[in-house]
Protein backbone atom coordinates (compact mmCIF):
# COMPACT_ATOMS: atom_id res chain seq x y z
CA UNK A 1 0.00 0.00 0.00
CA UNK A 2 1.39 3.60 -0.81
CA UNK A 3 1.62 5.86 1.66
CA UNK A 4 -0.65 8.14 0.36
CA UNK A 5 -3.31 5.32 0.48
CA UNK A 6 -2.51 4.68 4.49
CA UNK A 7 -3.35 8.25 5.20
CA UNK A 8 -6.17 8.10 3.51
CA UNK A 9 -7.46 5.36 5.43
CA UNK A 10 -6.50 6.64 8.78
CA UNK A 11 -8.79 7.76 10.96
CA UNK A 12 -7.24 7.57 14.76
CA UNK A 13 -3.49 9.43 15.08
CA UNK A 14 -1.83 10.61 18.01
CA UNK A 15 -1.48 14.63 17.09
CA UNK A 16 -2.47 16.02 14.27
CA UNK A 17 -1.33 19.92 14.09
CA UNK A 18 -2.13 22.77 11.52
CA UNK A 19 0.60 24.80 11.22
CA UNK A 20 -0.09 28.60 10.64
CA UNK A 21 1.23 28.33 6.99
CA UNK A 22 -1.68 26.08 6.31
CA UNK A 23 0.39 23.34 6.31
CA UNK A 24 -0.78 20.08 8.38
CA UNK A 25 1.25 17.72 9.96
CA UNK A 26 -0.41 14.10 11.24
CA UNK A 27 1.56 11.71 12.62
CA UNK A 28 1.85 7.99 11.47
CA UNK A 29 1.71 4.62 13.22
CA UNK A 30 4.77 2.32 14.62
CA UNK A 31 2.94 -0.12 12.09
CA UNK A 32 3.34 2.42 9.20
CA UNK A 33 6.72 3.36 9.58
CA UNK A 34 7.80 0.51 8.05
CA UNK A 35 5.91 1.81 4.83
CA UNK A 36 8.24 5.04 5.09
CA UNK A 37 11.49 5.71 5.97
CA UNK A 38 13.15 4.34 9.79
CA UNK A 39 12.97 7.91 11.17
CA UNK A 40 9.47 9.27 9.87
CA UNK A 41 7.19 10.02 12.34
CA UNK A 42 4.91 12.27 10.40
CA UNK A 43 3.59 13.08 7.12
CA UNK A 44 3.68 16.84 5.42
CA UNK A 45 0.39 18.20 3.87
CA UNK A 46 -0.43 21.05 2.14
CA UNK A 47 -3.90 22.10 0.62
CA UNK A 48 -4.47 18.22 1.33
CA UNK A 49 -1.29 17.18 -1.13
CA UNK A 50 1.42 15.25 1.18
CA UNK A 51 4.55 16.72 0.39
CA UNK A 52 6.86 14.51 2.51
CA UNK A 53 7.78 13.11 5.48
CA UNK A 54 9.06 14.49 8.76
CA UNK A 55 11.17 12.82 11.72
CA UNK A 56 11.45 13.89 15.61
CA UNK A 57 13.59 16.39 15.37
CA UNK A 58 11.99 18.34 12.20
CA UNK A 59 8.46 17.85 14.31
CA UNK A 60 10.21 19.40 17.63
CA UNK A 61 11.70 22.66 15.57
CA UNK A 62 7.98 23.09 13.93
CA UNK A 63 6.11 22.70 17.48
CA UNK A 64 8.31 25.03 19.20
CA UNK A 65 8.18 27.56 16.75
CA UNK A 66 4.63 26.72 16.40
CA UNK A 67 3.20 30.63 17.01
CA UNK A 68 6.55 32.19 15.29
CA UNK A 69 6.42 31.30 11.78
CA UNK A 70 3.80 32.21 9.90
CA UNK A 71 2.84 32.74 6.41
CA UNK A 72 1.63 36.11 7.03
CA UNK A 73 4.57 37.04 8.56
CA UNK A 74 6.72 36.06 5.47
CA UNK A 75 4.43 37.90 3.39
CA UNK A 76 4.78 40.90 5.49
CA UNK A 77 8.25 41.23 5.25
CA UNK A 78 8.97 41.37 1.44
CA UNK A 79 9.18 44.28 -0.98
CA UNK A 80 6.19 43.25 -3.20
CA UNK A 81 2.51 43.84 -2.85
CA UNK A 82 0.09 41.22 -2.41
CA UNK A 83 -3.24 41.36 -2.64
CA UNK A 84 -5.88 38.21 -3.28
CA UNK A 85 -9.55 37.98 -4.21
CA UNK A 86 -11.88 35.51 -4.71
CA UNK A 87 -13.67 34.62 -7.48
CA UNK A 88 -16.31 37.63 -7.38
CA UNK A 89 -13.61 39.70 -6.97
CA UNK A 90 -13.69 40.46 -3.50
CA UNK A 91 -10.43 41.17 -2.03
CA UNK A 92 -9.66 38.58 0.85
CA UNK A 93 -6.07 39.06 1.80
CA UNK A 94 -3.79 41.89 1.24
CA UNK A 95 -0.20 42.07 2.62
CA UNK A 96 1.67 45.35 4.17
CA UNK A 97 2.95 46.11 1.47
CA UNK A 98 0.04 46.77 -0.30
CA UNK A 99 -1.05 49.71 1.70
CA UNK A 100 2.28 51.14 1.54
CA UNK A 101 2.68 51.12 -1.91
CA UNK A 102 -0.97 52.46 -2.63
CA UNK A 103 -0.79 54.23 0.49
CA UNK A 104 -4.68 52.69 1.54
CA UNK A 105 -4.83 51.40 4.70
CA UNK A 106 -5.80 47.54 4.28
CA UNK A 107 -8.69 47.56 6.67
CA UNK A 108 -10.24 50.03 3.62
CA UNK A 109 -10.12 47.26 0.83
CA UNK A 110 -10.38 43.51 2.81
CA UNK A 111 -14.15 42.82 1.57
CA UNK A 112 -14.11 45.20 -0.85
CA UNK A 113 -14.80 44.39 -4.51
CA UNK A 114 -11.64 45.25 -6.57
CA UNK A 115 -14.85 46.51 -9.39
CA UNK A 116 -15.05 49.20 -6.67
CA UNK A 117 -11.77 50.04 -6.36
CA UNK A 118 -10.21 49.77 -9.66
CA UNK A 119 -12.84 49.41 -12.46
CA UNK A 120 -10.16 48.30 -15.16
CA UNK A 121 -7.83 46.26 -12.88
CA UNK A 122 -5.83 43.45 -14.63
CA UNK A 123 -6.81 40.98 -12.24
CA UNK A 124 -11.05 41.64 -12.82
CA UNK A 125 -9.59 39.99 -16.81
CA UNK A 126 -7.68 37.40 -14.91
CA UNK A 127 -10.57 36.47 -13.20
CA UNK A 128 -12.33 36.04 -16.24
CA UNK A 129 -9.81 34.38 -18.84
CA UNK A 130 -7.91 32.20 -15.76
CA UNK A 131 -4.96 33.07 -17.75
CA UNK A 132 -1.56 34.76 -15.86
CA UNK A 133 -0.76 38.02 -16.73
CA UNK A 134 2.89 39.72 -16.36
CA UNK A 135 3.29 42.87 -16.98
CA UNK A 136 6.66 45.32 -16.45
CA UNK A 137 4.89 48.76 -16.45
CA UNK A 138 1.47 48.98 -15.39
CA UNK A 139 -0.10 52.26 -14.88
CA UNK A 140 -2.20 52.04 -11.32
CA UNK A 141 -4.75 55.07 -12.36
CA UNK A 142 -6.03 55.67 -8.94
CA UNK A 143 -2.93 56.77 -7.15
CA UNK A 144 -0.81 58.03 -10.17
CA UNK A 145 1.92 55.14 -9.98
CA UNK A 146 3.81 52.29 -11.87
CA UNK A 147 4.27 48.51 -10.91
CA UNK A 148 5.64 45.84 -12.00
CA UNK A 149 2.65 43.10 -11.64
CA UNK A 150 2.40 39.62 -12.03
CA UNK A 151 -1.39 38.68 -11.72
CA UNK A 152 -2.09 34.23 -11.23
CA UNK A 153 -5.34 32.55 -11.19
CA UNK A 154 -6.56 30.11 -8.36
CA UNK A 155 -7.95 26.77 -9.46
CA UNK A 156 -10.34 24.66 -7.24
CA UNK A 157 -11.10 20.99 -9.14
CA UNK A 158 -10.88 22.78 -12.33
CA UNK A 159 -12.92 26.07 -11.96
CA UNK A 160 -11.27 29.76 -11.18
CA UNK A 161 -11.90 30.12 -7.45
CA UNK A 162 -9.95 33.34 -7.24
CA UNK A 163 -6.48 35.29 -8.00
CA UNK A 164 -4.22 37.07 -6.61
CA UNK A 165 -1.43 40.16 -7.62
CA UNK A 166 1.65 40.43 -6.72
CA UNK A 167 3.08 43.58 -7.58
CA UNK A 168 6.35 46.00 -6.46
CA UNK A 169 6.59 49.83 -7.07
CA UNK A 170 8.65 51.11 -9.89
CA UNK A 171 7.43 54.68 -10.31
CA UNK A 172 10.83 56.09 -9.14
CA UNK A 173 12.81 53.79 -11.86
CA UNK A 174 9.79 54.95 -14.08
CA UNK A 175 10.57 58.41 -13.28
CA UNK A 176 14.04 57.74 -13.41
CA UNK A 177 13.94 56.21 -17.08
CA UNK A 178 12.07 59.31 -17.82
CA UNK A 179 14.47 61.47 -17.25
CA UNK A 180 17.25 59.23 -18.91
CA UNK A 181 15.20 59.16 -22.08
CA UNK A 182 14.78 63.03 -21.57
CA UNK A 183 18.52 63.63 -20.89
CA UNK A 184 18.69 61.27 -24.12
CA UNK A 185 16.95 63.39 -26.09
CA UNK A 186 17.95 66.90 -25.36
CA UNK A 187 21.91 64.99 -25.97
CA UNK A 188 20.52 64.26 -29.40
CA UNK A 189 19.03 66.69 -30.24
CA UNK A 190 22.30 68.93 -28.58
CA UNK A 191 24.83 66.71 -31.00
CA UNK A 192 22.55 66.90 -33.87
CA UNK A 193 22.45 70.49 -34.01
CA UNK A 194 26.16 70.63 -32.86
CA UNK A 195 26.75 68.56 -35.95
CA UNK A 196 24.42 70.92 -38.45
CA UNK A 197 26.35 73.94 -36.79
CA UNK A 198 29.78 72.88 -37.42
CA UNK A 199 28.48 71.81 -41.16
CA UNK A 200 27.42 75.35 -41.58
CA UNK A 201 30.87 76.66 -40.57
CA UNK A 202 32.39 74.55 -43.05
CA UNK A 203 30.86 76.43 -45.43
CA UNK A 204 30.67 79.96 -44.09
CA UNK A 205 26.65 79.28 -43.43
CA UNK A 206 25.78 81.52 -40.19
CA UNK A 207 22.49 80.30 -37.92
CA UNK A 208 21.99 79.19 -34.70
CA UNK A 209 18.43 79.68 -34.49
CA UNK A 210 16.99 76.23 -33.43
CA UNK A 211 14.38 76.11 -36.19
CA UNK A 212 17.09 76.76 -38.37
CA UNK A 213 19.92 74.51 -37.34
CA UNK A 214 16.95 71.97 -36.65
CA UNK A 215 16.31 72.37 -40.99
CA UNK A 216 19.83 71.99 -41.38
CA UNK A 217 19.96 68.57 -39.21
CA UNK A 218 17.55 67.08 -41.84
CA UNK A 219 19.51 68.45 -44.55
CA UNK A 220 21.72 66.28 -43.31
CA UNK A 221 19.99 63.25 -43.42
CA UNK A 222 18.57 63.63 -46.81
CA UNK A 223 21.70 64.72 -48.61
CA UNK A 224 23.37 61.23 -48.87
CA UNK A 225 20.07 59.88 -49.69
CA UNK A 226 20.30 60.57 -53.61
CA UNK A 227 16.16 61.68 -53.22
CA UNK A 228 15.01 64.82 -54.72
CA UNK A 229 14.69 67.88 -52.82
CA UNK A 230 12.84 70.55 -53.14
CA UNK A 231 13.35 74.06 -51.45
CA UNK A 232 10.94 76.80 -50.51
CA UNK A 233 10.92 79.94 -48.93
CA UNK A 234 11.34 83.68 -49.77
CA UNK A 235 13.75 85.29 -52.19
CA UNK A 236 17.19 85.57 -50.50
CA UNK A 237 16.68 83.23 -47.16
CA UNK A 238 19.43 81.19 -48.56
CA UNK A 239 17.61 78.32 -50.51
CA UNK A 240 20.86 78.29 -52.74
CA UNK A 241 23.06 77.94 -50.03
CA UNK A 242 21.03 75.03 -48.42
CA UNK A 243 21.32 72.75 -52.12
CA UNK A 244 24.75 73.64 -51.53
CA UNK A 245 25.34 71.80 -48.15
CA UNK A 246 23.02 69.22 -49.05
CA UNK A 247 25.50 68.63 -52.18
CA UNK A 248 28.53 68.89 -50.31
CA UNK A 249 27.37 66.21 -47.67
CA UNK A 250 25.83 64.01 -50.53
CA UNK A 251 27.54 61.00 -52.05
CA UNK A 252 27.70 63.21 -55.20
CA UNK A 253 30.35 65.65 -53.37
CA UNK A 254 33.37 65.34 -55.56
CA UNK A 255 30.87 65.88 -58.96
CA UNK A 256 29.75 69.43 -60.00
CA UNK A 257 27.16 71.21 -58.25
CA UNK A 258 25.69 73.11 -61.40
CA UNK A 259 23.41 75.59 -60.61
CA UNK A 260 20.69 77.46 -63.58
CA UNK A 261 18.20 80.00 -62.89
CA UNK A 262 15.08 79.20 -64.25
CA UNK A 263 13.72 82.69 -64.26
CA UNK A 264 17.11 84.41 -65.22
CA UNK A 265 17.44 83.03 -68.25
CA UNK A 266 15.01 84.00 -71.55
CA UNK A 267 12.31 81.46 -72.32
CA UNK A 268 13.54 80.30 -75.79
CA UNK A 269 17.06 79.95 -74.22
CA UNK A 270 16.16 77.70 -71.29
CA UNK A 271 16.15 74.31 -73.54
CA UNK A 272 19.14 75.02 -74.91
CA UNK A 273 20.72 75.82 -71.50
CA UNK A 274 19.61 72.80 -69.79
CA UNK A 275 19.89 70.28 -72.65
CA UNK A 276 22.67 71.75 -74.89
CA UNK A 277 22.51 71.41 -78.46
CA UNK A 278 24.11 69.93 -81.74
CA UNK A 279 26.37 71.79 -83.78
CA UNK A 280 24.23 74.00 -86.38
CA UNK A 281 21.44 73.06 -84.56
CA UNK A 282 19.63 76.16 -85.14
CA UNK A 283 20.37 79.43 -86.47
CA UNK A 284 22.87 81.85 -84.28
CA UNK A 285 24.43 78.39 -82.84
CA UNK A 286 27.03 77.81 -81.91
CA UNK A 287 29.24 75.82 -84.35
CA UNK A 288 30.91 73.84 -82.05
CA UNK A 289 27.15 72.87 -80.26
CA UNK A 290 26.97 73.76 -76.49
CA UNK A 291 27.01 70.94 -73.84
CA UNK A 292 23.84 71.60 -71.46
CA UNK A 293 23.73 71.69 -67.68
CA UNK A 294 22.43 68.26 -67.29
CA UNK A 295 25.09 67.30 -69.29
CA UNK A 296 27.68 69.12 -66.95
CA UNK A 297 25.97 67.99 -63.98
CA UNK A 298 26.71 64.06 -64.79
CA UNK A 299 27.51 62.31 -61.84
CA UNK A 300 26.92 65.53 -59.77
CA UNK A 301 23.72 67.84 -59.06
CA UNK A 302 21.78 69.94 -60.92
CA UNK A 303 20.01 72.86 -58.67
CA UNK A 304 17.21 74.38 -60.69
CA UNK A 305 16.39 77.60 -59.26
CA UNK A 306 13.18 79.23 -59.61
CA UNK A 307 11.45 75.89 -61.18
CA UNK A 308 8.35 77.78 -60.77
CA UNK A 309 9.54 79.74 -63.77
CA UNK A 310 9.96 76.58 -65.94
CA UNK A 311 7.95 77.08 -69.19
CA UNK A 312 5.21 74.09 -69.01
CA UNK A 313 6.40 72.90 -72.24
CA UNK A 314 9.82 72.54 -70.83
CA UNK A 315 8.58 71.25 -67.49
CA UNK A 316 7.12 68.07 -69.73
CA UNK A 317 10.62 67.53 -71.18
CA UNK A 318 12.31 67.41 -67.59
CA UNK A 319 10.00 65.47 -66.32
CA UNK A 320 10.64 62.97 -69.49
CA UNK A 321 14.59 63.13 -68.41
CA UNK A 322 13.99 62.72 -64.99
CA UNK A 323 12.13 59.36 -65.51
CA UNK A 324 14.01 58.05 -68.03
CA UNK A 325 17.48 59.27 -67.25
CA UNK A 326 18.32 60.76 -70.79
CA UNK A 327 18.81 63.63 -72.67
CA UNK A 328 18.51 64.58 -75.77
CA UNK A 329 20.46 67.81 -77.40
CA UNK A 330 18.76 69.89 -79.67
CA UNK A 331 19.24 68.53 -82.91
CA UNK A 332 20.52 65.86 -81.86
CA UNK A 333 19.62 62.72 -83.23
CA UNK A 334 20.59 59.91 -80.49
CA UNK A 335 19.49 60.37 -76.51
CA UNK A 336 22.74 60.70 -73.94
CA UNK A 337 22.71 59.05 -70.57
CA UNK A 338 23.00 61.34 -67.31
CA UNK A 339 23.19 60.41 -64.61
CA UNK A 340 21.92 63.59 -62.28
CA UNK A 341 20.67 64.55 -58.60
CA UNK A 342 17.85 67.48 -58.91
CA UNK A 343 17.78 70.04 -56.15
CA UNK A 344 14.87 72.23 -57.22
CA UNK A 345 13.85 75.79 -55.17
CA UNK A 346 10.99 78.11 -55.27
CA UNK A 347 9.49 80.87 -53.79
CA UNK A 348 5.86 80.00 -55.68
CA UNK A 349 2.56 78.71 -54.53
CA UNK A 350 3.38 75.39 -56.81
CA UNK A 351 0.11 74.03 -55.57
CA UNK A 352 -1.65 77.21 -56.58
CA UNK A 353 -0.51 76.71 -59.70
CA UNK A 354 -1.00 73.39 -60.53
CA UNK A 355 -4.77 74.58 -59.83
CA UNK A 356 -4.21 77.24 -62.52
CA UNK A 357 -2.45 74.73 -65.09
CA UNK A 358 0.67 76.56 -64.84
CA UNK A 359 3.05 73.53 -63.21
CA UNK A 360 2.45 70.09 -63.81
CA UNK A 361 1.47 67.93 -61.16
CA UNK A 362 3.67 64.89 -62.03
CA UNK A 363 6.46 67.00 -62.33
CA UNK A 364 5.14 68.45 -59.05
CA UNK A 365 5.42 64.85 -56.79
CA UNK A 366 8.51 64.00 -58.77
CA UNK A 367 10.50 66.93 -57.13
CA UNK A 368 9.07 67.17 -54.39
CA UNK A 369 10.79 63.70 -52.72
CA UNK A 370 11.69 65.98 -49.32
CA UNK A 371 10.59 69.13 -49.34
CA UNK A 372 12.55 71.79 -46.72
CA UNK A 373 10.54 75.39 -45.92
CA UNK A 374 14.06 77.74 -44.88
CA UNK A 375 12.35 80.65 -42.82
CA UNK A 376 12.48 84.10 -43.37
CA UNK A 377 15.03 86.05 -41.98
CA UNK A 378 12.63 87.79 -39.44
CA UNK A 379 11.82 84.58 -38.12
CA UNK A 380 15.07 83.39 -37.14
CA UNK A 381 15.82 85.32 -34.27
CA UNK A 382 19.23 86.90 -33.16
CA UNK A 383 20.50 85.08 -36.35
CA UNK A 384 20.26 88.65 -37.92
CA UNK A 385 22.60 90.15 -35.64
CA UNK A 386 24.94 86.88 -36.09
CA UNK A 387 24.65 87.59 -39.93
CA UNK A 388 25.23 91.06 -39.20
CA UNK A 389 28.62 90.77 -37.94
CA UNK A 390 30.07 88.24 -40.04
CA UNK A 391 29.11 90.12 -43.21
CA UNK A 392 30.45 93.95 -41.27
CA UNK A 393 33.85 91.48 -40.46
CA UNK A 394 33.42 90.69 -44.36
CA UNK A 395 33.37 93.98 -45.96
CA UNK A 396 35.44 96.05 -43.28
CA UNK A 397 38.19 93.48 -44.78
CA UNK A 398 37.28 94.07 -48.42
CA UNK A 399 37.33 97.73 -47.82
CA UNK A 400 40.06 97.55 -45.52
CA UNK A 401 37.80 99.56 -42.50
CA UNK A 402 37.01 98.68 -39.41
CA UNK A 403 33.65 99.51 -38.28
CA UNK A 404 31.27 98.96 -35.42
CA UNK A 405 27.13 98.60 -36.16
CA UNK A 406 25.94 100.90 -33.41
CA UNK A 407 23.45 99.86 -31.02
CA UNK A 408 19.90 101.76 -32.34
CA UNK A 409 21.36 99.71 -35.77
CA UNK A 410 21.11 96.25 -33.88
CA UNK A 411 17.47 97.27 -32.81
CA UNK A 412 16.12 98.11 -36.20
CA UNK A 413 18.01 95.01 -37.52
CA UNK A 414 15.96 92.94 -35.41
CA UNK A 415 12.77 94.58 -35.92
CA UNK A 416 12.87 95.25 -39.64
CA UNK A 417 11.23 92.75 -41.69
CA UNK A 418 13.44 92.04 -44.14
CA UNK A 419 11.27 91.55 -46.99
CA UNK A 420 14.57 90.44 -49.05
CA UNK A 421 15.95 88.22 -46.23
CA UNK A 422 20.06 87.33 -46.00
CA UNK A 423 20.67 89.14 -49.45
CA UNK A 424 19.07 92.42 -48.17
CA UNK A 425 20.70 92.12 -45.15
CA UNK A 426 24.31 91.55 -47.32
CA UNK A 427 23.48 94.61 -49.84
CA UNK A 428 21.96 96.88 -46.69
CA UNK A 429 25.56 96.42 -44.76
CA UNK A 430 27.71 96.54 -48.08
CA UNK A 431 26.11 100.10 -48.85
CA UNK A 432 26.69 101.21 -45.33
CA UNK A 433 30.44 99.83 -45.20
CA UNK A 434 31.30 101.54 -47.90
CA UNK A 435 29.76 105.39 -47.88
CA UNK A 436 30.44 105.43 -43.51
CA UNK A 437 33.09 107.77 -43.62
CA UNK A 438 33.87 107.64 -39.22
CA UNK A 439 33.98 104.39 -37.39
CA UNK A 440 30.49 103.70 -36.10
CA UNK A 441 27.82 102.51 -38.51
CA UNK A 442 24.40 104.60 -37.61
CA UNK A 443 21.12 104.82 -38.82
CA UNK A 444 21.77 107.46 -40.91
CA UNK A 445 24.77 105.52 -43.01
CA UNK A 446 21.88 102.60 -43.79
CA UNK A 447 19.91 102.49 -47.17
CA UNK A 448 17.00 104.92 -46.37
CA UNK A 449 14.21 102.37 -47.40
CA UNK A 450 15.39 100.44 -44.26
CA UNK A 451 16.14 103.74 -42.09
CA UNK A 452 13.01 104.64 -42.94
CA UNK A 453 11.23 101.89 -43.22
CA UNK A 454 8.35 102.61 -40.75
CA UNK A 455 7.31 105.48 -42.43
CA UNK A 456 7.33 103.53 -45.54
CA UNK A 457 5.51 100.30 -44.45
CA UNK A 458 3.17 102.15 -42.59
CA UNK A 459 0.46 104.50 -44.77
CA UNK A 460 -0.68 106.14 -41.67
CA UNK A 461 3.11 107.42 -41.12
CA UNK A 462 3.77 108.99 -44.45
CA UNK A 463 2.81 112.36 -42.74
CA UNK A 464 4.74 114.94 -41.07
CA UNK A 465 8.09 112.72 -40.11
CA UNK A 466 7.94 110.74 -43.65
CA UNK A 467 8.07 113.99 -45.45
CA UNK A 468 10.22 115.35 -42.93
CA UNK A 469 12.73 112.49 -43.78
CA UNK A 470 12.16 111.99 -47.55
CA UNK A 471 12.75 115.59 -47.47
CA UNK A 472 16.90 114.75 -46.32
CA UNK A 473 16.94 112.31 -49.41
CA UNK A 474 18.20 113.26 -52.55
CA UNK A 475 16.31 112.89 -55.69
CA UNK A 476 17.96 109.23 -56.75
CA UNK A 477 17.54 108.10 -53.05
CA UNK A 478 13.58 109.08 -53.24
CA UNK A 479 13.40 107.60 -56.45
CA UNK A 480 15.38 104.14 -55.45
CA UNK A 481 13.05 103.76 -52.41
CA UNK A 482 9.40 104.54 -53.63
CA UNK A 483 11.07 101.73 -57.07
CA UNK A 484 11.69 99.04 -53.92
CA UNK A 485 8.63 99.31 -52.57
CA UNK A 486 6.41 98.90 -55.83
CA UNK A 487 8.63 96.30 -57.01
CA UNK A 488 8.29 94.49 -53.22
CA UNK A 489 4.38 95.40 -53.44
CA UNK A 490 4.17 93.98 -57.23
CA UNK A 491 6.26 90.45 -55.79
CA UNK A 492 3.73 89.98 -53.14
CA UNK A 493 0.48 90.59 -55.13
CA UNK A 494 1.96 88.56 -57.81
CA UNK A 495 2.60 85.41 -55.20
CA UNK A 496 6.13 86.00 -55.45
CA UNK A 497 6.14 84.76 -59.11
CA UNK A 498 8.64 86.99 -61.10
CA UNK A 499 7.12 86.16 -64.45
CA UNK A 500 3.96 87.97 -63.84
CA UNK A 501 5.38 90.62 -61.90
CA UNK A 502 7.95 91.42 -65.11
CA UNK A 503 4.47 91.29 -67.42
CA UNK A 504 3.08 93.96 -64.51
CA UNK A 505 6.11 96.07 -64.19
CA UNK A 506 6.46 96.24 -67.92
CA UNK A 507 10.10 95.08 -67.22
CA UNK A 508 12.53 92.43 -68.49
CA UNK A 509 13.73 89.17 -66.19
CA UNK A 510 16.88 90.31 -66.22
CA UNK A 511 16.25 93.88 -65.27
CA UNK A 512 14.23 92.33 -62.14
CA UNK A 513 17.25 90.33 -61.01
CA UNK A 514 19.30 93.32 -61.26
CA UNK A 515 17.24 95.78 -59.18
CA UNK A 516 16.36 92.70 -56.54
CA UNK A 517 20.14 92.27 -56.50
CA UNK A 518 20.51 95.69 -55.82
N1 LIG B 1 22.76 81.45 -43.42
C1 LIG B 1 23.53 82.17 -44.24
N2 LIG B 1 24.79 82.47 -43.90
C2 LIG B 1 25.57 83.21 -44.71
N3 LIG B 1 25.17 83.69 -45.89
C3 LIG B 1 23.92 83.41 -46.29
C4 LIG B 1 23.04 82.64 -45.51
N4 LIG B 1 21.88 82.50 -46.15
C5 LIG B 1 22.00 83.16 -47.30
N5 LIG B 1 23.23 83.71 -47.39
C6 LIG B 1 23.73 84.54 -48.48
O1 LIG B 1 22.62 85.33 -48.89
C7 LIG B 1 22.59 85.47 -50.29
C8 LIG B 1 21.29 84.95 -50.81
O2 LIG B 1 21.25 83.56 -50.59
P1 LIG B 1 20.72 82.53 -51.68
O3 LIG B 1 21.10 82.98 -53.04
O4 LIG B 1 21.11 81.17 -51.25
O5 LIG B 1 19.16 82.78 -51.48
P2 LIG B 1 17.96 82.22 -52.33
O6 LIG B 1 16.87 81.92 -51.38
O7 LIG B 1 18.43 81.12 -53.21
O8 LIG B 1 17.58 83.48 -53.21
P3 LIG B 1 16.54 83.56 -54.45
O9 LIG B 1 15.19 83.32 -53.88
O10 LIG B 1 16.71 84.93 -54.95
O11 LIG B 1 16.97 82.50 -55.40
C9 LIG B 1 23.80 84.70 -50.82
O12 LIG B 1 24.86 85.60 -50.96
C10 LIG B 1 24.11 83.74 -49.71
O13 LIG B 1 25.46 83.39 -49.69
Amino acid sequence: MKLSEIMKEKTSKSFDLTLNSGMYIQEISKEEINLCSQESIGIVKDSGEIIGEINTEQLKFIKSNYDKWNTSMILNNIEEAVIALDKTGRIFYANKMYSVILGVPRAKVLGKFIQEIEADASIINVLKTGKPLFRNNQRIKSVDKYVSVKIYPFYEEGEISGAYSIFNDITEIQNLNREVTRINNVADEYSRQNRAHQELRKLNVIGEDRHYLDLISKAMVAAPTDVSVLIRGENGVGKEIFAKLIHKNSLRKDKPLISVNCAAIPENLIESELFGYEEGAFTGASKKGKVGKFKLADGGTLFLDEIGDMPLILQSKLLRVLQEGEIEPIGGKKSIKVDVRIIAATNQPLEKMIEKRQFRQDLYYRLNAITFFVPALHDRGNDVILLANFFLNKFNEEYAKDLVLSREVYELFLDYQWPGNVRELINCLKFSVILCSRNRITMEDLPPNIRNYKQIDNPNMHGKTSSQEISEMNLKERLKQYEKQIILDTLKICDGNKQKTTERLGISKRTLYRKLEE
